[in-house]
Formats: structure tokens, sequence, C-alpha cells
């Protein structure tokens, strides 16, 4: 080989390992900041403490709690696990209602305090697996209404989220702007056209959510975000393996 094309051999090798190098560096950035949702496996007893495998890397948790066995008098109505939703469907093939415990001791302050003036939280959603998140996306691909799971995914997919209305002491849904799921402005948090008792309600439940540590999002008045869920991982453990 003549000395130009040797020379020109090495730098073709030294890039191709340059970029190599970069392209590595960028995805493990990605999976740091969540934009490629890690692959999760698990086993299935409760409380979770198997091992979840993040791109080969074993992390070691114990996460998600069975609502019920904290609080029973959280009114459970996990609409995901009826047909009465958004899709029409039986998305979820149990009806089990999980949070990751830090968040669930969060929601039973919630719980405690309401119960104090006569009402109970009701709870529609909490933990949700990623994939039913990437089902929902292929129906409804409106980041107002669904969060993108190609994106941060859902602080329901690190068992960090509820959605929830209130009831009174006979389990009675308050009123409140729309039901359940409606997409669309309706459901905004600042809806001018929503009546006084409905306004009422919705601020009793957001100003109790935010005192123990919940995010509302301006467009779902019934979502709220536990405040630290980013320390959570995404989890794609199917509901129908928990025993
Ligand atoms: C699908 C709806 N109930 C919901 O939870 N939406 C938010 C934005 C989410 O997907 O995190
Ligand atoms: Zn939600």
């Amino acid at each position: 080989m003549n000395p130009s094309k040797k020379l020109i051999y090495i730098f073709f090798v030294i890039f191709i390992s340059l970029l190599g190098f970069i392209c590595g560096i960028y995805f493990d950035y990605l999976v740091s900041i969540n934009k490629l949702s890690p692959v999760v496996s698990s086993v299935y007893k409760l409380p979770f403490k198997g091992r979840i495998v993040t791109y080969g890397k074993p992390v070691s948790y114990s996460g998600l709690v069975p609502v019920v066995d904290y609080d029973p008098s959280l009114k459970i109505d996990l609409r995901y696990a009826t047909t009465n939703n958004f899709t029409g469907k039986v998305v979820y093939p149990k009806p089990v209602c999980l949070l990751q415990k830090n968040t669930l001791d969060k929601l039973i302050e919630c719980n405690n305090d309401l119960k104090k003036q006569g009402y109970r939280i009701k709870i529609w959603d909490a933990y949700r697996p990623a994939d039913v998140q990437k089902y929902f996306w292929s129906i409804v691909k409106d980041r107002r209404f669904i969060a993108d799971p190609y994106l941060h995914g859902s602080r329901h997919n690190r068992g960090c989220a509820v959605d929830i209305t209130l009831v009174d002491e006979n389990g009675k849904e308050l009123e409140m702007p729309t039901g359940f799921d409606e997409f669309s402005t309706a459901a905004y948090r600042n809806n001018p056209n929503m009546s006084a008792t409905a306004k009422k309600n919705l601020d009793l439940l957001t100003s109790t959510m935010i005192k123990h540590g919940f995010k509302p999002i301006e467009t779902e008045w019934w979502h709220f975000d536990d405040s630290e869920a980013d320390k959570y991982p995404i989890l794609n453990i199917p509901l129908d393996e928990i025993q």
C-alpha cells in the first residue's frame, strides 16, 4: 500500500472509531434522560423485589405495592380494567391497582385529610404498563391527553401518577368539570365554563394533592403526578402476571 493510501486508511479507521464512540455516549444519554424507555423484566410477586434489567444493567429495586393493602378506604374503579374507558375495550386483564409505596403514602395522606371533611378519593388509574401507554398513544396521538411513550413516557408507567376524583361518604362522585378521560378543552383546569360547584370541588382536590406532594397538569383535571416521579424507572410489568 502506498503511503497516501495508508494515511487515508488510518484516518478512515480513526473516523469510524470516533463515530462509534460518540454514538455510544449519545445512546447512553438518551437512556439516562428516558428518551428511550428501558426494557424491564421482573418477577411478578408482590411486593416487587425482583431485578429490573435496563439494557443489560441489573438494577435492584422494591417498588410497586397494591393500594388496597395499605388503605382500603381509597375507592378503586380501575376504568381500564373495564370497557368503560375511551378505548371501549378491557385493556387491563386484571383490576390490579398498584403504586410506588412513596406515592401511595402521599395519596393516603390526601385521603386522610379529605376524610375529615366527609370525602374520599376514587382512583380511576394508577400504575400503567409501558406497553399500554403505547397502545393508548396509537389511538390518541395528542400529548395534551396521552404522554408520548416514545419521548418521556407517562408517570403512570413509573407507578407515580394517579387519575382520581372525589366521592362523598356514600361513594357518590362529586360534580367535576367533566367525566374521566374527556379529551377536550372542557377537561382543562382553566376551563372557564365549569360550574361554581365543579370549581369548588376541583379546588379542594387540587389543593389537597399539592399540599401532599403532587403536581397537577393543565390539560386533565383528574391527573396528578408525584413530584418525585422521575426518581423511578419506566416499568412494563404486565398486570395479568401479578399474583
Ligand atoms: C390517558 C389519561 N388518563 C392520562 O393519564 N394521560 C396522561 C397525560 C398520561 O398519559 O400520563
Ligand atoms: Zn393520568
